[in-house]
Protein backbone atom coordinates (compact mmCIF):
# COMPACT_ATOMS: atom_id res chain seq x y z
CA UNK A 1 0.00 0.00 0.00
CA UNK A 2 1.69 3.11 -1.20
CA UNK A 3 0.35 6.15 1.64
CA UNK A 4 -0.06 9.98 1.86
CA UNK A 5 -0.60 11.96 4.42
CA UNK A 6 -1.88 15.69 4.94
CA UNK A 7 0.95 18.61 4.60
CA UNK A 8 -0.33 19.35 8.41
CA UNK A 9 0.60 15.73 9.06
CA UNK A 10 3.81 15.50 7.85
CA UNK A 11 4.23 18.59 9.56
CA UNK A 12 3.90 17.68 12.81
CA UNK A 13 5.63 14.61 12.31
CA UNK A 14 8.41 16.99 11.47
CA UNK A 15 8.25 18.88 14.41
CA UNK A 16 8.71 16.18 16.71
CA UNK A 17 11.41 14.39 14.70
CA UNK A 18 13.34 18.06 14.52
CA UNK A 19 13.43 18.40 18.44
CA UNK A 20 15.09 14.70 18.62
CA UNK A 21 17.65 16.09 15.95
CA UNK A 22 21.16 18.63 16.03
CA UNK A 23 20.31 21.84 14.55
CA UNK A 24 19.35 21.54 10.58
CA UNK A 25 19.55 17.66 10.69
CA UNK A 26 16.47 16.98 9.00
CA UNK A 27 16.83 18.89 6.57
CA UNK A 28 20.56 17.37 6.22
CA UNK A 29 19.05 13.63 5.96
CA UNK A 30 16.78 15.11 3.19
CA UNK A 31 19.46 16.75 1.09
CA UNK A 32 21.79 13.46 1.05
CA UNK A 33 18.58 11.69 -0.11
CA UNK A 34 18.45 14.02 -2.90
CA UNK A 35 21.76 14.16 -3.72
CA UNK A 36 22.15 10.50 -4.48
CA UNK A 37 18.71 10.34 -6.44
CA UNK A 38 20.81 13.31 -8.81
CA UNK A 39 23.90 11.55 -8.99
CA UNK A 40 21.75 8.37 -10.29
CA UNK A 41 20.15 10.24 -12.55
CA UNK A 42 23.33 11.48 -13.99
CA UNK A 43 25.29 8.63 -14.12
CA UNK A 44 28.34 10.39 -13.90
CA UNK A 45 27.77 13.34 -11.48
CA UNK A 46 32.02 14.54 -12.26
CA UNK A 47 32.10 17.22 -14.53
CA UNK A 48 28.13 17.53 -14.96
CA UNK A 49 26.40 20.94 -15.07
CA UNK A 50 23.89 21.03 -12.26
CA UNK A 51 21.42 23.97 -12.10
CA UNK A 52 19.50 24.61 -8.99
CA UNK A 53 16.39 26.80 -8.81
CA UNK A 54 16.10 28.35 -5.35
CA UNK A 55 13.02 29.54 -3.65
CA UNK A 56 12.86 31.47 -0.48
CA UNK A 57 11.71 28.50 1.55
CA UNK A 58 13.54 25.57 2.92
CA UNK A 59 12.67 23.35 -0.21
CA UNK A 60 15.37 25.98 -1.52
CA UNK A 61 17.71 24.83 0.78
CA UNK A 62 17.18 21.04 0.84
CA UNK A 63 18.54 21.92 -3.01
CA UNK A 64 21.38 23.87 -2.09
CA UNK A 65 22.58 21.51 0.26
CA UNK A 66 22.26 18.62 -2.30
CA UNK A 67 23.92 21.15 -5.05
CA UNK A 68 26.91 21.01 -2.32
CA UNK A 69 27.32 17.52 -2.09
CA UNK A 70 27.27 17.51 -5.86
CA UNK A 71 29.83 20.11 -6.14
CA UNK A 72 32.30 18.10 -3.66
CA UNK A 73 31.96 15.26 -6.62
CA UNK A 74 32.97 17.22 -9.16
CA UNK A 75 29.61 18.90 -10.32
CA UNK A 76 29.61 22.18 -11.89
CA UNK A 77 26.66 24.18 -9.98
CA UNK A 78 24.73 26.99 -9.97
CA UNK A 79 21.94 28.59 -8.07
CA UNK A 80 19.40 30.56 -9.34
CA UNK A 81 17.96 32.60 -6.49
CA UNK A 82 14.66 33.82 -6.89
CA UNK A 83 14.56 35.84 -3.98
CA UNK A 84 18.36 36.10 -3.54
CA UNK A 85 18.45 38.23 -0.16
CA UNK A 86 16.13 35.10 1.17
CA UNK A 87 17.18 32.30 0.55
CA UNK A 88 18.09 29.42 2.81
CA UNK A 89 21.88 31.05 4.32
CA UNK A 90 23.00 27.91 5.83
CA UNK A 91 22.68 25.88 1.80
CA UNK A 92 23.59 28.86 0.61
CA UNK A 93 27.10 29.18 2.26
CA UNK A 94 27.87 25.68 2.07
CA UNK A 95 27.20 25.59 -1.84
CA UNK A 96 29.46 28.56 -1.87
CA UNK A 97 32.03 26.90 0.48
CA UNK A 98 32.18 23.58 -2.28
CA UNK A 99 32.94 25.89 -4.86
CA UNK A 100 28.95 26.34 -6.07
CA UNK A 101 28.03 30.05 -7.82
CA UNK A 102 24.96 31.73 -8.21
CA UNK A 103 22.88 32.89 -11.03
CA UNK A 104 20.50 35.77 -11.70
CA UNK A 105 16.82 35.03 -11.94
CA UNK A 106 16.53 36.01 -15.88
CA UNK A 107 19.44 33.65 -16.69
CA UNK A 108 17.31 30.74 -18.43
CA UNK A 109 19.88 29.90 -20.71
CA UNK A 110 21.66 28.30 -17.87
CA UNK A 111 19.02 26.44 -16.70
CA UNK A 112 18.30 25.01 -20.62
CA UNK A 113 21.73 23.95 -20.74
CA UNK A 114 21.88 21.93 -17.97
CA UNK A 115 22.46 18.39 -17.49
CA UNK A 116 20.32 18.02 -14.40
CA UNK A 117 17.87 20.86 -12.89
CA UNK A 118 16.83 20.70 -8.93
CA UNK A 119 13.69 22.40 -8.53
CA UNK A 120 13.78 23.70 -4.89
CA UNK A 121 11.01 26.61 -5.79
CA UNK A 122 8.66 25.58 -3.43
CA UNK A 123 7.26 22.35 -1.18
CA UNK A 124 4.69 22.02 0.95
CA UNK A 125 5.08 25.38 2.24
CA UNK A 126 3.97 26.96 -1.45
CA UNK A 127 0.89 28.18 -2.13
CA UNK A 128 -1.36 29.00 -5.51
CA UNK A 129 0.85 27.76 -8.18
CA UNK A 130 4.25 29.42 -9.82
CA UNK A 131 4.60 33.09 -9.46
CA UNK A 132 5.59 35.04 -12.22
CA UNK A 133 8.86 35.61 -11.98
CA UNK A 134 9.48 31.76 -11.70
CA UNK A 135 7.43 30.56 -14.69
CA UNK A 136 10.33 31.17 -17.94
CA UNK A 137 12.78 29.44 -15.36
CA UNK A 138 10.14 26.51 -15.29
CA UNK A 139 9.75 26.27 -18.67
CA UNK A 140 13.39 26.74 -19.42
CA UNK A 141 13.38 23.27 -17.46
CA UNK A 142 11.12 21.71 -19.24
CA UNK A 143 12.52 22.84 -22.66
CA UNK A 144 16.29 22.32 -22.12
CA UNK A 145 18.08 18.99 -22.36
CA UNK A 146 18.38 18.16 -18.82
CA UNK A 147 17.08 15.65 -16.78
CA UNK A 148 14.35 17.49 -13.79
CA UNK A 149 14.60 16.38 -10.45
CA UNK A 150 12.28 18.28 -8.57
CA UNK A 151 12.58 18.77 -4.63
CA UNK A 152 9.57 16.52 -2.27
CA UNK A 153 6.83 18.22 -5.08
CA UNK A 154 6.80 19.76 -8.19
CA UNK A 155 6.91 23.72 -7.77
CA UNK A 156 3.38 25.20 -8.53
CA UNK A 157 1.18 21.71 -7.07
CA UNK A 158 -0.32 21.99 -4.23
CA UNK A 159 0.81 19.77 -1.72
CA UNK A 160 -2.94 18.77 -0.36
CA UNK A 161 -5.11 18.39 -3.58
CA UNK A 162 -2.63 18.17 -7.11
CA UNK A 163 -4.45 21.06 -7.99
CA UNK A 164 -2.14 23.12 -10.33
CA UNK A 165 -3.31 26.84 -10.24
CA UNK A 166 -1.46 27.99 -13.92
CA UNK A 167 2.33 26.68 -14.64
CA UNK A 168 4.04 23.98 -12.61
CA UNK A 169 7.48 22.57 -13.16
CA UNK A 170 7.20 19.48 -14.90
CA UNK A 171 9.53 17.16 -13.48
CA UNK A 172 11.27 13.39 -14.61
CA UNK A 173 11.56 12.78 -11.09
CA UNK A 174 10.48 13.90 -7.62
CA UNK A 175 12.21 12.61 -4.71
CA UNK A 176 9.60 13.44 -1.63
CA UNK A 177 10.61 12.95 1.95
CA UNK A 178 9.45 11.41 4.78
CA UNK A 179 6.05 10.66 3.07
CA UNK A 180 3.85 10.98 -0.22
CA UNK A 181 2.10 13.97 -0.60
CA UNK A 182 -1.39 13.97 -1.64
CA UNK A 183 -0.94 16.27 -4.74
CA UNK A 184 1.80 13.87 -6.07
CA UNK A 185 -0.43 10.75 -6.64
CA UNK A 186 -3.72 13.05 -7.49
CA UNK A 187 -3.77 14.45 -10.67
CA UNK A 188 -3.23 17.14 -12.37
CA UNK A 189 -0.31 16.68 -9.72
CA UNK A 190 0.43 13.49 -10.43
CA UNK A 191 0.81 14.27 -14.12
CA UNK A 192 3.69 16.68 -13.45
CA UNK A 193 5.72 14.47 -10.63
CA UNK A 194 7.04 12.27 -13.18
CA UNK A 195 8.68 8.64 -11.74
CA UNK A 196 7.99 9.43 -7.61
CA UNK A 197 11.53 8.20 -4.78
CA UNK A 198 10.31 8.29 -1.26
CA UNK A 199 13.02 9.12 0.79
CA UNK A 200 12.91 7.70 4.19
CA UNK A 201 14.30 10.81 6.24
CA UNK A 202 12.90 8.97 10.17
CA UNK A 203 9.31 10.46 10.42
CA UNK A 204 6.92 8.57 12.14
CA UNK A 205 3.80 8.12 10.33
CA UNK A 206 2.75 4.79 11.60
CA UNK A 207 2.80 3.92 7.66
CA UNK A 208 1.05 -0.02 7.46
CA UNK A 209 -0.65 -1.67 4.91
CA UNK A 210 -4.40 -0.39 5.65
CA UNK A 211 -6.34 2.16 7.79
CA UNK A 212 -6.56 0.08 11.05
CA UNK A 213 -2.78 0.03 10.66
CA UNK A 214 -2.12 3.17 10.29
CA UNK A 215 -3.69 4.21 13.40
CA UNK A 216 -0.61 3.92 15.78
CA UNK A 217 -1.48 2.89 19.01
CA UNK A 218 -1.10 5.35 21.61
CA UNK A 219 0.46 7.98 19.02
CA UNK A 220 -0.97 10.72 17.96
CA UNK A 221 -0.44 14.56 16.61
CA UNK A 222 -0.34 17.37 18.49
CA UNK A 223 -4.44 17.69 18.40
CA UNK A 224 -4.93 14.20 20.68
CA UNK A 225 -6.33 12.92 17.29
CA UNK A 226 -4.81 9.40 15.80
CA UNK A 227 -2.65 9.92 12.91
CA UNK A 228 -4.79 8.59 9.77
CA UNK A 229 -3.41 8.63 5.84
CA UNK A 230 -5.27 10.90 3.44
CA UNK A 231 -4.82 8.89 1.05
CA UNK A 232 -3.89 4.83 0.02
CA UNK A 233 -3.16 3.47 -3.05
CA UNK A 234 -3.17 -0.26 -3.57
CA UNK A 235 -0.87 -2.17 -5.04
CA UNK A 236 -0.77 -5.20 -6.55
CA UNK A 237 -0.55 -7.54 -3.08
CA UNK A 238 -3.07 -5.42 -1.46
CA UNK A 239 -5.33 -6.22 -4.78
CA UNK A 240 -4.34 -9.91 -4.82
CA UNK A 241 -5.52 -9.84 -1.19
CA UNK A 242 -8.90 -8.87 -1.82
CA UNK A 243 -9.79 -11.07 -5.10
CA UNK A 244 -12.45 -13.41 -4.08
CA UNK A 245 -11.37 -17.05 -4.80
CA UNK A 246 -13.57 -19.91 -4.89
CA UNK A 247 -13.07 -22.60 -1.97
CA UNK A 248 -13.47 -26.12 -3.47
CA UNK A 249 -16.92 -25.99 -1.88
CA UNK A 250 -18.07 -23.05 -3.59
CA UNK A 251 -21.48 -22.93 -5.74
CA UNK A 252 -22.68 -20.25 -8.12
CA UNK A 253 -24.83 -19.43 -5.36
CA UNK A 254 -22.41 -18.98 -2.63
CA UNK A 255 -19.75 -17.28 -4.93
CA UNK A 256 -22.60 -14.56 -4.96
CA UNK A 257 -24.99 -13.44 -7.79
CA UNK A 258 -24.98 -9.72 -9.18
CA UNK A 259 -27.89 -8.60 -10.60
CA UNK A 260 -27.46 -5.84 -13.66
CA UNK A 261 -30.37 -3.64 -14.11
CA UNK A 262 -29.43 -1.82 -17.02
CA UNK A 263 -29.77 -0.80 -20.91
CA UNK A 264 -32.81 0.41 -22.97
CA UNK A 265 -34.38 0.26 -25.94
CA UNK A 266 -32.36 3.12 -27.15
CA UNK A 267 -29.06 1.75 -25.53
CA UNK A 268 -29.02 -2.26 -25.21
CA UNK A 269 -25.35 -2.13 -25.67
CA UNK A 270 -24.52 -0.91 -22.12
CA UNK A 271 -25.98 -3.68 -20.69
CA UNK A 272 -23.72 -5.81 -22.88
CA UNK A 273 -20.90 -4.39 -21.94
CA UNK A 274 -21.95 -4.41 -18.17
CA UNK A 275 -22.83 -7.49 -18.49
CA UNK A 276 -19.62 -8.28 -19.53
CA UNK A 277 -17.79 -6.62 -16.54
CA UNK A 278 -19.90 -8.53 -14.29
CA UNK A 279 -19.25 -12.20 -15.41
CA UNK A 280 -15.26 -11.65 -14.99
CA UNK A 281 -15.76 -10.23 -11.20
CA UNK A 282 -15.95 -13.11 -9.03
CA UNK A 283 -19.83 -13.65 -8.78
CA UNK A 284 -20.41 -17.12 -9.43
CA UNK A 285 -24.13 -15.81 -11.54
CA UNK A 286 -24.71 -12.59 -13.29
CA UNK A 287 -28.89 -11.93 -13.02
CA UNK A 288 -29.89 -9.62 -16.46
CA UNK A 289 -33.24 -7.88 -15.31
CA UNK A 290 -34.05 -4.76 -18.22
CA UNK A 291 -35.50 -4.74 -21.76
CA UNK A 292 -32.23 -5.44 -23.33
CA UNK A 293 -32.31 -9.34 -22.55
CA UNK A 294 -32.16 -10.55 -26.11
CA UNK A 295 -28.47 -8.32 -27.01
CA UNK A 296 -27.21 -10.06 -23.53
CA UNK A 297 -28.34 -13.63 -23.98
CA UNK A 298 -26.80 -13.13 -27.67
CA UNK A 299 -23.83 -12.50 -26.51
CA UNK A 300 -23.27 -13.76 -22.81
CA UNK A 301 -25.76 -17.24 -23.10
CA UNK A 302 -24.36 -17.50 -19.19
CA UNK A 303 -26.65 -14.67 -18.23
CA UNK A 304 -29.70 -15.39 -16.30
CA UNK A 305 -32.30 -12.95 -17.96
CA UNK A 306 -35.35 -11.93 -16.68
CA UNK A 307 -37.59 -9.30 -18.69
CA UNK A 308 -39.39 -7.81 -15.73
CA UNK A 309 -38.94 -5.69 -13.32
CA UNK A 310 -35.87 -5.97 -10.79
CA UNK A 311 -37.74 -6.98 -7.95
CA UNK A 312 -38.96 -10.06 -10.11
CA UNK A 313 -35.58 -11.22 -11.07
CA UNK A 314 -35.01 -13.89 -7.43
CA UNK A 315 -32.29 -12.86 -5.66
CA UNK A 316 -28.86 -11.88 -5.93
CA UNK A 317 -26.31 -10.56 -3.71
CA UNK A 318 -25.93 -6.93 -5.37
CA UNK A 319 -27.00 -4.59 -7.70
CA UNK A 320 -25.83 -2.45 -10.54
CA UNK A 321 -27.97 -0.32 -11.68
CA UNK A 322 -27.76 2.55 -14.56
CA UNK A 323 -25.82 1.71 -17.57
CA UNK A 324 -28.20 2.81 -20.60
CA UNK A 325 -30.95 2.78 -18.57
CA UNK A 326 -32.89 5.80 -20.03
CA UNK A 327 -34.80 8.02 -18.00
CA UNK A 328 -38.24 7.09 -18.49
CA UNK A 329 -40.96 5.51 -16.06
CA UNK A 330 -39.46 2.57 -16.53
CA UNK A 331 -36.13 3.39 -15.77
CA UNK A 332 -37.24 5.13 -12.60
CA UNK A 333 -39.06 1.97 -11.60
CA UNK A 334 -36.20 -0.18 -12.19
CA UNK A 335 -34.30 2.31 -10.14
CA UNK A 336 -36.48 2.47 -7.26
CA UNK A 337 -36.90 -1.60 -7.10
CA UNK A 338 -33.30 -1.68 -7.07
CA UNK A 339 -33.06 1.02 -4.08
CA UNK A 340 -35.80 -0.56 -1.92
CA UNK A 341 -33.47 -4.02 -1.52
CA UNK A 342 -31.15 -4.93 1.50
CA UNK A 343 -28.30 -5.37 -0.77
CA UNK A 344 -25.12 -3.18 -1.94
CA UNK A 345 -26.14 -1.37 -4.60
CA UNK A 346 -23.51 0.07 -7.05
CA UNK A 347 -25.57 3.28 -9.17
CA UNK A 348 -24.26 4.58 -12.17
CA UNK A 349 -24.88 6.67 -15.43
CA UNK A 350 -28.69 7.33 -15.99
CA UNK A 351 -28.95 5.83 -12.37
CA UNK A 352 -27.45 9.10 -11.11
CA UNK A 353 -29.25 11.24 -12.90
CA UNK A 354 -32.36 10.28 -11.82
CA UNK A 355 -30.52 9.74 -8.07
CA UNK A 356 -32.93 11.09 -5.08
CA UNK A 357 -30.35 12.33 -2.50
CA UNK A 358 -32.77 10.81 0.20
CA UNK A 359 -33.32 7.66 -1.04
CA UNK A 360 -29.95 6.32 -1.08
CA UNK A 361 -29.31 8.28 2.16
CA UNK A 362 -32.12 6.06 3.72
CA UNK A 363 -30.51 2.86 2.59
CA UNK A 364 -29.71 0.48 5.10
CA UNK A 365 -27.47 -1.57 2.93
CA UNK A 366 -24.80 0.25 1.21
CA UNK A 367 -24.58 2.00 -1.51
CA UNK A 368 -21.34 2.44 -4.25
CA UNK A 369 -21.87 5.78 -7.12
CA UNK A 370 -19.28 5.84 -10.05
CA UNK A 371 -19.63 9.09 -11.42
CA UNK A 372 -17.31 10.77 -14.02
CA UNK A 373 -16.37 14.78 -13.08
CA UNK A 374 -19.50 15.88 -15.23
CA UNK A 375 -21.79 13.78 -12.82
CA UNK A 376 -20.35 14.38 -10.22
CA UNK A 377 -20.85 18.15 -10.93
CA UNK A 378 -24.41 17.36 -11.50
CA UNK A 379 -25.01 15.57 -8.08
CA UNK A 380 -22.82 18.14 -6.29
CA UNK A 381 -24.46 21.31 -8.36
CA UNK A 382 -21.39 22.57 -9.47
CA UNK A 383 -18.75 22.51 -12.98
CA UNK A 384 -17.16 20.33 -14.28
CA UNK A 385 -14.00 22.35 -14.16
CA UNK A 386 -14.09 22.56 -10.66
CA UNK A 387 -14.80 19.18 -9.75
CA UNK A 388 -11.37 18.45 -11.88
CA UNK A 389 -9.27 21.27 -9.82
CA UNK A 390 -10.43 20.00 -6.60
CA UNK A 391 -11.04 16.34 -7.02
CA UNK A 392 -10.03 15.29 -3.44
CA UNK A 393 -12.25 17.64 -2.13
CA UNK A 394 -15.31 16.61 -4.84
CA UNK A 395 -15.06 13.04 -4.02
CA UNK A 396 -15.22 13.38 -0.10
CA UNK A 397 -18.29 16.33 -0.31
CA UNK A 398 -20.20 13.63 -2.54
CA UNK A 399 -19.78 10.73 0.11
CA UNK A 400 -20.63 12.73 3.00
CA UNK A 401 -23.81 14.37 1.14
CA UNK A 402 -25.03 10.80 -0.55
CA UNK A 403 -24.13 8.79 2.43
CA UNK A 404 -22.40 6.19 0.29
CA UNK A 405 -18.92 5.22 -1.25
CA UNK A 406 -17.88 7.37 -3.87
CA UNK A 407 -15.93 5.80 -6.98
CA UNK A 408 -14.95 9.07 -8.70
CA UNK A 409 -13.46 7.97 -12.25
CA UNK A 410 -10.84 10.25 -14.11
CA UNK A 411 -7.22 9.86 -15.00
CA UNK A 412 -6.51 9.15 -10.87
CA UNK A 413 -9.56 7.01 -9.65
CA UNK A 414 -10.83 8.72 -6.43
CA UNK A 415 -12.58 6.22 -4.51
CA UNK A 416 -14.06 7.68 -0.74
CA UNK A 417 -16.17 6.15 1.88
CA UNK A 418 -18.94 7.81 4.00
CA UNK A 419 -17.68 7.32 7.05
CA UNK A 420 -14.58 9.56 5.96
CA UNK A 421 -11.12 8.45 6.82
CA UNK A 422 -8.18 7.75 4.05
CA UNK A 423 -9.50 7.56 0.15
CA UNK A 424 -8.16 5.29 -2.36
CA UNK A 425 -6.24 6.61 -5.28
CA UNK A 426 -6.12 4.17 -8.55
CA UNK A 427 -3.78 5.20 -10.81
CA UNK A 428 -3.51 1.97 -13.25
CA UNK A 429 -5.61 3.51 -15.90
CA UNK A 430 -4.31 4.58 -19.20
CA UNK A 431 -5.90 7.51 -21.93
CA UNK A 432 -6.79 4.57 -24.22
CA UNK A 433 -9.48 4.04 -21.84
CA UNK A 434 -11.35 7.00 -22.30
CA UNK A 435 -13.86 5.14 -24.95
CA UNK A 436 -17.24 4.65 -25.18
CA UNK A 437 -18.59 1.94 -23.07
CA UNK A 438 -15.55 1.47 -20.59
CA UNK A 439 -17.66 2.71 -17.74
CA UNK A 440 -20.38 0.41 -18.14
CA UNK A 441 -17.35 -2.31 -17.69
CA UNK A 442 -16.50 -1.18 -14.59
CA UNK A 443 -19.75 -0.75 -13.19
CA UNK A 444 -20.30 -4.58 -14.01
CA UNK A 445 -16.87 -5.54 -12.88
CA UNK A 446 -17.23 -3.40 -9.53
CA UNK A 447 -20.73 -4.81 -8.78
CA UNK A 448 -19.61 -8.48 -8.97
CA UNK A 449 -17.10 -7.92 -6.22
CA UNK A 450 -19.91 -6.42 -4.47
CA UNK A 451 -22.04 -9.66 -4.88
CA UNK A 452 -19.19 -12.03 -3.82
CA UNK A 453 -18.33 -9.83 -0.63
CA UNK A 454 -16.45 -7.11 -0.49
CA UNK A 455 -16.64 -4.29 0.93
CA UNK A 456 -17.73 -1.05 -1.01
CA UNK A 457 -14.19 0.51 -0.98
CA UNK A 458 -12.76 -2.35 -1.59
CA UNK A 459 -14.77 -3.45 -4.66
CA UNK A 460 -14.07 -0.04 -5.81
CA UNK A 461 -10.65 0.41 -5.47
CA UNK A 462 -10.22 -3.60 -6.62
CA UNK A 463 -12.46 -2.95 -9.29
CA UNK A 464 -10.54 0.75 -10.50
CA UNK A 465 -7.54 -1.68 -10.57
CA UNK A 466 -8.12 -4.20 -12.66
CA UNK A 467 -10.26 -2.50 -14.92
CA UNK A 468 -7.08 0.11 -15.63
CA UNK A 469 -4.54 -2.83 -15.85
CA UNK A 470 -7.37 -4.66 -18.24
CA UNK A 471 -7.18 -1.66 -20.56
CA UNK A 472 -3.72 -1.43 -20.70
CA UNK A 473 -3.41 -5.26 -21.28
CA UNK A 474 -5.84 -4.41 -23.65
CA UNK A 475 -4.43 -1.24 -25.48
CA UNK A 476 -0.85 -2.29 -25.30
CA UNK A 477 -0.16 1.03 -26.88
CA UNK A 478 -3.61 0.67 -29.71
CA UNK A 479 -6.42 2.20 -29.87
CA UNK A 480 -9.76 -0.40 -27.84
CA UNK A 481 -13.01 -0.41 -27.44
CA UNK A 482 -14.43 -0.86 -24.15
CA UNK A 483 -15.79 -5.06 -25.04
CA UNK A 484 -11.68 -4.97 -25.49
CA UNK A 485 -11.22 -4.23 -21.73
CA UNK A 486 -13.85 -6.51 -20.28
CA UNK A 487 -11.83 -9.08 -21.92
CA UNK A 488 -8.65 -8.60 -20.81
CA UNK A 489 -10.41 -8.62 -16.98
CA UNK A 490 -9.09 -12.35 -16.39
CA UNK A 491 -5.38 -11.37 -17.89
CA UNK A 492 -5.31 -8.60 -15.40
CA UNK A 493 -6.73 -10.88 -12.76
CA UNK A 494 -3.80 -13.41 -13.10
CA UNK A 495 -1.42 -10.49 -13.68
CA UNK A 496 -2.44 -9.83 -9.94
CA UNK A 497 -2.46 -12.49 -8.76
CA UNK A 498 1.09 -14.00 -10.43
CA UNK A 499 2.60 -11.67 -7.46
N1 LIG B 1 10.40 21.16 7.93
C1 LIG B 1 11.43 20.30 7.88
O1 LIG B 1 11.98 19.90 8.85
C2 LIG B 1 11.90 19.81 6.61
C3 LIG B 1 11.47 20.40 5.45
N2 LIG B 1 11.97 20.03 4.30
C4 LIG B 1 11.76 20.81 3.12
O2 LIG B 1 11.13 22.02 3.41
C5 LIG B 1 10.03 22.24 2.56
C6 LIG B 1 9.04 23.11 3.20
O3 LIG B 1 9.70 24.30 3.45
P1 LIG B 1 8.95 25.65 3.81
O4 LIG B 1 7.98 25.40 4.85
O5 LIG B 1 10.00 26.65 4.09
O6 LIG B 1 8.17 25.98 2.48
P2 LIG B 1 8.62 25.94 0.95
O7 LIG B 1 7.96 24.77 0.34
O8 LIG B 1 10.07 26.07 0.80
O9 LIG B 1 7.91 27.21 0.33
C7 LIG B 1 7.67 28.32 1.10
C8 LIG B 1 8.45 29.48 0.60
O10 LIG B 1 8.13 29.72 -0.72
C9 LIG B 1 7.47 30.99 -0.88
N3 LIG B 1 6.31 30.72 -1.72
C10 LIG B 1 5.07 30.28 -1.37
N4 LIG B 1 4.31 30.10 -2.44
C11 LIG B 1 5.07 30.42 -3.50
C12 LIG B 1 4.82 30.43 -4.88
N5 LIG B 1 3.64 30.09 -5.37
N6 LIG B 1 5.82 30.77 -5.70
C13 LIG B 1 7.01 31.14 -5.21
N7 LIG B 1 7.30 31.17 -3.89
C14 LIG B 1 6.34 30.82 -3.06
C15 LIG B 1 7.16 31.48 0.48
O11 LIG B 1 7.47 32.85 0.51
P3 LIG B 1 6.42 34.00 0.76
O12 LIG B 1 5.03 33.46 0.54
O13 LIG B 1 6.68 34.44 2.14
O14 LIG B 1 6.82 35.01 -0.26
C16 LIG B 1 8.11 30.70 1.37
O15 LIG B 1 9.32 31.39 1.59
C17 LIG B 1 9.55 20.84 2.27
O16 LIG B 1 8.78 20.80 1.10
C18 LIG B 1 10.87 20.12 2.13
O17 LIG B 1 11.41 20.32 0.85
C19 LIG B 1 12.99 18.98 4.23
O18 LIG B 1 14.22 19.61 4.33
C20 LIG B 1 12.84 17.98 5.34
C21 LIG B 1 12.86 18.67 6.62
K1 LIG C 1 9.99 21.72 -5.50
Amino acid sequence: MRTAYSVETVRAAERRLMEALPDGGLMRRAAAGLAVVCGEALGRVYGARVVLLVGSGDNGGDALHAGARLARRGAGVTAVLISPERAHAAGLAALIAAGGRTADVSDTEVVRRADLVVDGITGIGGRGGLRPEAVPLARAAHQGRGVVVAVDLPSGVDAGSGEVAGEAVRADVTVTFGAYKPGLLIDPGRGYAGAVRLVDIGLDLGVGPGPEKDRVPGHSDHSGQAVTAELEALQYADVAALLPLPAAESDKYRRGVVGVAAGSARYPGAAVLAVAGALRGGAGAVRYSGHSADAVIARYPETLVSGGRPSEAGRVQAWVVGPGLGNGTEAQEALHDVLASDVPVLMDADALHLADRDAVRGRGAPTLLTPHAGEAASLLGSDRAEIERERLAAVRELASRYGATVLLKGSTTLIAAPSGGPVRVNATGTPWLATAGAGDVLSGLAGSLLAAGLDALDAGSAGAYLHGLAARHAADGAPIGAHDVADAIPVAWRDVRAL
